[in-house]
C-alpha cells in the first residue's frame, strides 16, 4: 500500500450531487462519493481529485448497509448508504441554503420522501451487447450501463419487466446505439417510449410487438411510431389522461400528492387561476373542480392530452390551454391580472423571466413547485425583492437516495 493510500481525509460536509468534500493533510482537499459528514476515509484520488474508492476508517453514525446489490457501480442512486433521517435532514439543509443565500431565511415545514419502490417513471438507458442486450442506468461517473437485475427505487411493475424491456432493447438497438426507454407505470400497464432505435421494417416490427405482448405493455412508441395494445391512462383528479408518449409525470404517485396538497392549500379560495407549465395537468385537472383554470406550457401535445381529459370529463370548471414558450414569451402583469392565482412549475433552470412577471403582477397569491433549490432561490429572490412573501417550503423528495431535490411552497403579498 502507498503512502498516498494510506493518507487520512475528513469528510467535511456533502456537495450539491450528494459527494463527500474532504479535506486532508497540507490543506488539501478532494471529493469522494458514497461517504458521509464527520467520516474519517482513506484513498488516493485520481487526477480529477476524485477519491474512488474510499476506504472507512471512521463510519459516521448515519451510516447503513446499502439495500441495493448494484449500489456500488449504478449510477441513479448515491444516498442509499444514509440514513432516511439524515438525507431528509441533508435534503432540507440544501434548501435552506440556497435561499439563504439570496438572503432569505426559510421554514421548512417538512419533508415528504417517496417510499422504496415507487418511482414510476424512469428513463433507462440500453445497449445492445454480443450475447444480448445490457439495460439500466448509467454506471457512476461512467457512460457505461449497469445492467439491472432488481432495483430498489423503481414500482415493481417496471422491474418485472426489465427482461423484456432489455429483450426489445436486442432486437431494436443498432450496433453501438444507446437507445433511451421511458418508462411510465399507468393506469393500463406500462408505457414505454424508445428514442434512438434502427428504423422500423416489417420483421424487426413483428418482433417488437411480439414482445410488447409477452411484457403486456399498454403502448410501445418506437421514435414516434406507437404500437398501442391497451390506451395509457393516468387518473389526474376525476380525469383520465392519456398521456404523449414520453411525457413528463411526477416520479411518483405520493410526490405527486405531496405537491398537489401543499398548492391547493395555498390557493384554496382561488377562483381564476393561471397553471404555467402544467404539463399534462397534473395541478391544472384536479384544482378544476374549485376554479377555471388556464394551462399554458411550452409543448402542445401535453396541452391537447390535458384538454381531451377535460372534455371528457364531468363537474369540472372552464379549462382553457395555451402553447407558449414562457422562456421567451412570459405572461405579462396585464395578461396575468385576469387572474387571481397562479401555479408555477418550471423545468430545472427555474423560470427567470416569468418570475419577474409575476413579482411585478397583481395576482393575489402564487404556488411555486420546483425541481432545482439554485433556481428557485433565485427566482424566489425576485419575488421577495417585489414585496412578495414566501410561506413555509415543504420538501418533497420523490428522488429518494438521489441529491435531486424538489420543494413546493406559496408565495402572498405582504
Ligand atoms: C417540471 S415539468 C411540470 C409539468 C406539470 N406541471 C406537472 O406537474 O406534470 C415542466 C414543464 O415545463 C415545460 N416547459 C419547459 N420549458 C418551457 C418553456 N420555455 N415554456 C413553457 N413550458 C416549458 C415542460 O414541457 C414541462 O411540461
Amino acid at each position: 500500500m502507498t503512502d498516498a493510500a494510506t493518507t487520512e481525509w475528513r469528510v467535511d460536509r456533502l456537495g450539491r450531487r450528494g459527494d463527500g468534500i474532504l479535506s486532508g493533510p497540507d490543506g488539501r482537499s478532494a471529493l469522494a462519493g458514497r461517504v458521509l459528514p464527520g467520516e474519517i476515509i482513506t484513498g488516493t484520488p485520481d487526477d480529477t481529485g476524485r477519491v474512488m474508492d474510499p476506504r472507512i476508517v471512521t463510519p459516521s453514525a448515519h451510516r447503513i448497509t446499502p439495500p441495493c446489490p448494484h449500489y456500488a457501480q449504478c449510477g441513479s442512486c448515491s444516498l442509499m448508504h444514509a440514513t432516511d433521517g439524515f438525507v431528509a435532514g441533508w435534503k432540507a439543509g440544501m434548501v435552506r441554503a440556497a435561499l439563504s443565500a439570496h438572503g432569505i431565511e426559510a421554514e421548512i415545514a417538512g419533508v415528504a420522501t417517496s417510499p422504496p419502490a415507487s418511482r414510476r417513471r424512469a428513463v433507462l438507458s440500453g445497449r445492445r451487447t454480443k450475447k444480448g442486450a445490457r439495460l439500466g442506468f448509467h454506471g457512476r461517473a461512467s457512460d457505461q450501463i449497469v445492467d439491472l437485475g432488481e432495483c430498489r427505487v423503481l414500482r415493481p411493475a417496471i422491474v418485472a419487466t426489465l427482461p423484456v424491456l432489455r429483450d426489445i432493447v436486442a432486437v431494436g438497438a443498432s450496433r453501438g446505439a444507446e437507445l433511451a426507454l421511458t418508462v411510465t407505470e399507468t393506469g393500463s400497464g406500462l408505457d414505454v417510449a424508445v428514442q434512438g432505435g434502427k428504423p422500423l421494417d416489417p420483421s424487426t416490427s413483428d418482433r417488437l410487438l411480439r414482445l410488447a405482448d409477452e411484457g403486456d405493455l399498454a403502448r410501445l412508441d418506437w421514435d414516434g411510431t406507437a404500437f398501442t395494445r391497451r390506451v395509457p391512462v393516468l387518473r389526474m383528479g376525476r380525469s383520465a389522461v392519456t398521456p404523449p408518449p414520453g411525457a413528463f409525470l411526477q416520479a411518483t404517485a405520493e410526490g405527486e400528492a405531496a405537491l398537489l396538497s401543499v398548492v391547493r392549500k395555498a390557493l384554496s379560495g382561488a377562483r381564476r387561476i393561471v397553471d404555467l407549465f402544467a404539463g399534462c395537468g397534473t395541478f391544472t385537472l384536479p384544482l378544476a373542480t374549485q376554479a377555471e383554470i388556464h394551462a399554458v406550457e411550452g409543448l402542445s401535445a401535453p396541452l391537447d392530452a390535458l384538454d381531451t381529459a377535460w372534455r371528457a370529463s364531468t363537474g369540472l370548471r372552464r379549462v382553457t390551454t395555451e402553447t407558449r414558450d414562457l422562456a421567451a414569451r412570459p405572461l405579462l402583469p396585464d395578461e396575468l391580472a385576469e387572474y387571481d392565482a397562479a401555479i408555477i412549475d418550471p423545468p430545472r433552470s427555474g423560470a427567470s423571466a416569468q418570475a419577474e412577471q409575476l413579482a411585478a403582477s397583481t395576482l393575489e397569491r402564487v404556488a411555486w413547485v420546483s425541481c432545482d433549490p439554485v433556481s428557485f432561490a433565485r427566482d424566489a429572490a425576485t419575488m421577495a425583492g417585489a414585496g412578495w412573501r414566501m410561506g413555509p417550503v415543504y420538501v418533497v423528495d420523490q428522488f429518494r437516495w438521489s441529491p435531486h431535490v424538489e420543494t413546493v411552497t406559496g408565495f402572498t403579498r405582504d
